[in-house]
């Protein structure tokens, strides 16, 4: 598996130790920065993310700023992303069930590591339920 993975300024700490974890785990990681604490505008760094996702260049994106806010009205501008802002380890996992989100957005500012990386592990390894939840995620698209 492979995911890319953007954040700002605010978010590099966090994006760090993500990143971390993923190869720890075998994961393979596109990283699109940003790679220090300078400030940053954060569309500059969640775009690429969320190309890759919708590019079908990988699977997930993860993307992460101070309130996981602008990151996700980013991300959410690109056909076939459902960025889901997440803030729980539940959330998140629902997210995945019922959203069949490929992008998980982190309020680093609002989160703890410890929390940002169970959410990680639980994007990864939730599957997306289907069933009476496949036809209201088809109709999130514009048409
Ligand atoms: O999504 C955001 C704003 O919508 C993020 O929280 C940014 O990280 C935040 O705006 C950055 O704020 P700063 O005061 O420039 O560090």
């Amino acid at each position: 598996m492979t995911i890319a993975i953007g954040n700002d300024h605010a978010g590099t700490e966090y994006k760090n130790e993500i990143i971390s974890f993923l190869e720890k785990n075998k994961i393979n990681v596109i990283n699109h920065g940003t790679n220090t604490e300078d400030s940053v505008d954060y569309p500059d760094f969640i775009h690429p993310v969320a190309r890759d996702v919708e590019e079908g260049k990988v699977e997930f994106g993860i993307i992460i700023c101070g309130s996981g806010n602008g990151a996700s009205m980013t991300a959410n501008k690109h056909q076939h992303v459902r960025c889901a802002l997440c803030w729980s380890q539940e959330i998140t996992k629902l997210a995945r069930e019922h959203n069949d989100a490929n992008v998980l957005s982190i309020p680093a500012r609002f989160t703890s590591m410890h929390q940002a990386i169970d959410m990680v592990k639980t994007f990864i390894a939730t599957p997306f339920e289907g069933g009476r939840h496949q036809k209201r995620v088809e109709k999130i698209a514009c048409k």
